[in-house]
């Protein structure tokens, strides 16, 4: 476990500190004097031993003061969210998001209205959770007005102030406790936060589905998300934004993860979120619309939920027909899950019979990941020169001829199925 002393080390440390662009959004804006702070995820992230993400900083100086001061230095500024207050900053094609202190004045549990402010104490207490409260000087020194460190370290995910409060100003942040628990919590969430977020579940009906995607989107990406799906389930926050894996077997996860694990298959949320719902296409469908899948995410969705299962037993070339005939992709996926199924079932019973499946379930995966499909050697030219009218008998005659080849297990080559044509089809 990180202490403090390796805390604050990994941040003097930190490579990002010393890039070029942050070095020059630090002196643009007076970071010397502790004027421009980095913020955020990169803080958190960096604390706790895994320094990656996007650097964010928080400033003192107005939107207009920090493109003003930009365009004198020669650096490119787009106000990419000038209502909240944030200039992106361009140096060396880093982007780096430099948002203006702010004060809430009112909310409507989306959107906070902000007045600018120059009280670093005031905007850590708007922000969400302790963690996320931490600010870095241009020395590399920390700003830590509300204990987050500590709770960096304690794997605590902590409200700042009033969860409930916390919470009505934006719903996304139920959402967002629980993507921090996944990634960095121990043991149960916070009692508070868990209450709060339990007791306002109904506020994340409000949000946009994109919104809620994307964040669901990063907890399905945690290194391990069960414990926390558990608990948005346990607290009914998970029937909300997903329904569907409301009653299905929410144990496949832990199989998945094992599997990704153990067999170093990537972490890949989406199909972490089809190891929690049923394999019906019409639920798949709803989702996808619901939550507004981008269109290869759903149709990915949709598709495995209609692949037929391929049993372990399942030949060869009985495996070849499927591959033709259906969704490589699809197929993948459904193999996958049904081995990191059973790989997790050996776990509890150690029998010969689920380690022939689960030999036969690895080779079956060789083989669709292997799967180039073999081309039909024959098109409607070659009818036609036998005389067919262009049209739908033609389309039968090749359908039934592409039947047969792929059943003799794409062996026939052109004369025999030009011959079979003439015998079968045009005597
Ligand atoms: N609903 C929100 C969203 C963001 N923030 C604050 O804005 C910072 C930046 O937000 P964002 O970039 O969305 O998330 P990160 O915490 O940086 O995490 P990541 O970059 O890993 O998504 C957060 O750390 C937090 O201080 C907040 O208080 N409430």
């Amino acid at each position: 476990m990180t202490d403090l002393n390796a805390a604050l080390e990994n941040i003097q440390r930190a490579a990002w500190l010393k890039r070029p662009a942050v070095r020059a959004v630090f002196e643009l804006l007076d970071g010397d004097q502790g004027h421009v702070r980095a913020v955020g995820g990169i803080v958190r992230n960096t604390i706790l031993g895994d320094p990656g993400g996007d650097v964010d900083m928080a400033s003192i100086f107005t939107p207009d003061e920090v493109m003003a001061r930009a365009e004198k230095a020669g650096i490119k500024a787009v106000p990419t969210g000038i209502d909240h207050g944030t200039v992106t900053l361009v140096v060396e094609d880093e982007a780096i998001e430099v948002t203006t202190l702010r004060q809430d004045v009112k909310t409507d549990g989306r959107h906070a209205e902000v007045a600018f402010g120059t009280d670093w104490e005031e905007d850590a207490k708007r922000r969400d959770f302790t963690v996320n409260a931490l600010y870095v000087l241009a020395d590399g020194t920390l700003y830590d007005p509300l204990n987050g460190v500590q709770d960096c370290l304690d794997r605590n995910v902590h409200f700042i102030g009033d969860a409930a409060a916390r919470i009505e100003e934006d719903y996304l942040r139920i959402l967002r406790f629980f993507r921090f628990f996944a990634y960095y919590g121990s043991g149960r969430p916070e009692a508070g936060g868990l209450k709060a977020a339990a007791k306002l579940k109904a506020g994340v009906r409000g949000l946009s589905a994109e919104r809620v995607w994307t964040e669901l989107k990063k907890i399905l990406s945690a290194p391990d998300p069960s414990r926390a799906l558990l608990w948005m389930r346990t607290t009914g926050i998970l029937a909300l934004v997903l329904p569907e894996g409301e009653k299905w077997g929410m144990d496949a996860i832990h199989g998945i993860v094992a599997a990704e694990e153990e067999l170093e298959w990537e972490i890949d949320p989406l199909f972490r979120l089809i190891s929690i719902i049923p394999p019906q296409a019409d639920k798949a469908k709803a989702l996808a619309e619901r939550l507004k899948l981008s269109n290869s995410e759903a149709d990915r969705l949709v598709k495995w939920a209609m692949v037929t299962p391929i049993a372990p037993e399942t030949s060869n070339s009985a495996l070849e027909q499927f591959l033709y005939w259906g969704d490589q992709a699809a197929i993948l996926d459904r193999l996958r899950l049904d081995l990191a199924a059973l790989r997790q079932k050996l776990k509890q019973d150690q029998n010969m019979d689920l380690m022939a499946k689960i030999g036969a379930l690895h080779q079956h995966m060789e083989k669709a990941l292997d799967w180039t499909a073999p081309v039909f050697p024959l098109g409607g030219k070659d009818l036609i020169a036998l005389g067919v009218e262009p049209g739908e008998e033609m389309g039968k005659i090749l359908k039934a001829l592409e039947q047969h080849w792929v059943d003799e297990g794409f062996q026939p080559g052109k004369d025999v199925l030009l011959a079979k044509a003439k015998a079968e089809h045009l005597a």
